[in-house]
């Protein structure tokens, strides 16, 4: 009878084999290339065949596709955007497509991230774009940047291709792609998407405004919002991401209709589009006016104050004497205390710890909900101590700004109020590993 083990084995054995004929396959096909090759840009029959749903249309035929053929795109983020945009533009038959991230795919990228399987889980995301594009189209030669795009290698990589697709998630690096573009005079094909929501449109194109015309002064860190905070549907950059591809597509071939001048709002909870006007480019825009005062690349965490906003930042509000870390917790949580959750109830629904009562960071201001915990702490509180008071987040930003909150609203009372450090990730870290993370 044949065993787990050997079935594992056979399993990978057969997965070897596929490998080896894969890449046969894909020399086979470039040698075939090669032969009936002769400038750039010609098509082989293969690649007549592969596109010829598409040629076939008079907005593209032979020389739109060789046109694509000759052409590059440069794609900033593989996430929820930049994983639909470059699935299609490689369908489509980009001759060099450039695919730039720093990060590595996590679990919960994968119900929108749909270049990235299960098994690409802690790899760079960058090498398993390449690894899913290569195997759609050995056609278009793709190529992986694994780093993170910054005001030291932005120009020289913006250069190299001929429009930029914005797919990343945060405003420092709305702007440095902007400026970067201005600067080449490259088209930006910008695309966000959040929730049910999602937005869309071309910069720095055809006399049209860049991105600071229209937004020359960034928002408040604390509005920013992105999807590991506030959630998404994983269609959602779906759709947004395919028009990212398909507004590229256009640009390179010239048409008409490019969404410039104006910014495509998507709903997905009606499934509605609205496309609203912008204004034209200004002739006094800081970087694409007429007498520009930014030249050069600047330091766009610094201008956003965007390191506050980062998922991945830890801020500092308080002095760790006035933190425990989750372990501390774990050894004092037995004895009487109180225990605040400040995240939303639909992530206190999740996961939570013991015990934990849910007030979110925002209501910590409201007056019945400071009168139940004075309540609360008044019944428990036995002894002449300082009564404690934790606490607790995902991660252990928000939860020092529920400290500060919570100082101000219980003064006078003899409390001492700490907060988790790192918050429920620590505690899934360093005390229960069963405990979920998200
Ligand atoms: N400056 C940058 N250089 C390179 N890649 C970037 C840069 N800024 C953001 N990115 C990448 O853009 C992608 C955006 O993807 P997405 O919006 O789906 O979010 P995510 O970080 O993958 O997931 P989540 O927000 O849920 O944790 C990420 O892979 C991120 O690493």
């Amino acid at each position: 009878m044949e065993t787990a083990e050997s079935l594992l084995e056979e399993i990978v054995d057969l997965k070897k084999k596929l490998t080896q004929k894969e890449a046969m396959l894909r020399k086979h096909l470039n040698q075939k290339y090669e032969e009936t090759e002769s400038g750039p840009e010609k098509l082989t029959n293969i690649e007549i065949d592969k596109y010829s749903r598409q040629i076939i249309m008079p907005e593209i035929g032979m020389k739109g596709q060789q046109t694509l053929k000759k052409s590059s795109v440069l794609i900033v983020g593989a996430g929820g955007l930049g994983c639909p945009s470059a699935l299609y533009l490689t369908g489509a038959g980009i001759g060099r497509i450039g695919i730039v991230d720093y990060d590595k795919v996590k679990l919960n990228n994968l119900h929108r991230q749909l270049l990235h399987p299960e098994t690409s889980a802690g790899q760079p995301k960058v090498f398993s774009a390449v690894e899913s594009l290569n195997r759609l189209n050995s056609f278009v030669q793709i190529i992986p940047y694994d780093m993170k795009m910054d005001r030291s290698n932005a120009l020289n990589t913006v250069r190299k291709y001929d429009v930029v697709i914005d797919a990343t998630d945060n405003v420092a690096t709305r702007y440095l792609l902007n400026d970067a573009c201005v600067l080449t005079s490259r088209p930006l094909v910008s695309g966000s998407a959040l929730k049910l929501e999602g937005q869309l449109s071309v910069y720095n194109y055809s006399n049209g405004p860049c991105y600071r015309c229209l937004f020359p002064v960034p928002p408040p860190p604390e509005t920013v919002t992105n999807c590991g905070d506030g959630g998404v549907l994983g269609a959602v950059p779906g759709v947004i991401g395919v028009l990212q591809a398909l507004e590229t597509v256009k640009i390179l071939l010239g048409h008409k209709g490019v969404l410039s001048k104006r910014l495509l709002l998507f709903d997905g909870s009606d499934c509605s589009f609205r496309n609203v006007c912008l204004r034209d480019r200004i002739p006094s825009c800081c970087v694409c006016g007429n007498q520009p005062s930014v030249t050069a690349l600047v330091d766009y965490e610094h201008f956003c104050g965007a390191m506050a906003n980062d998922k991945h930042t830890k801020i500092h509000l308080l002095d760790d004497t006035d933190r425990i870390q989750a372990e501390v917790y774990h050894g004092l949580c037995t004895q009487p205390h109180i225990l605040i959750d400040v995240r939303s109830p639909l992530e206190f629904e999740i996961c939570h710890l013991p015990k934990s009562l849910n007030v979110p960071l925002k209501d910590l201001v409201l007056e019945q909900v400071i009168q139940q915990l004075k309540e609360s702490i008044a019944e428990k509180c036995s002894s002449d101590n300082d009564f404690p008071v934790f606490v607790v987040c995902r991660r252990g930003n928000d939860s020092q700004k529920g400290v500060l909150a919570l100082r101000k609203a219980l003064h006078g009372l003899r409390v001492s109020v700490r907060d988790i450090i790192g918050g429920l990730h620590s505690w899934a870290k360093d005390v229960d590993p069963s405990f979920p993370v998200y």
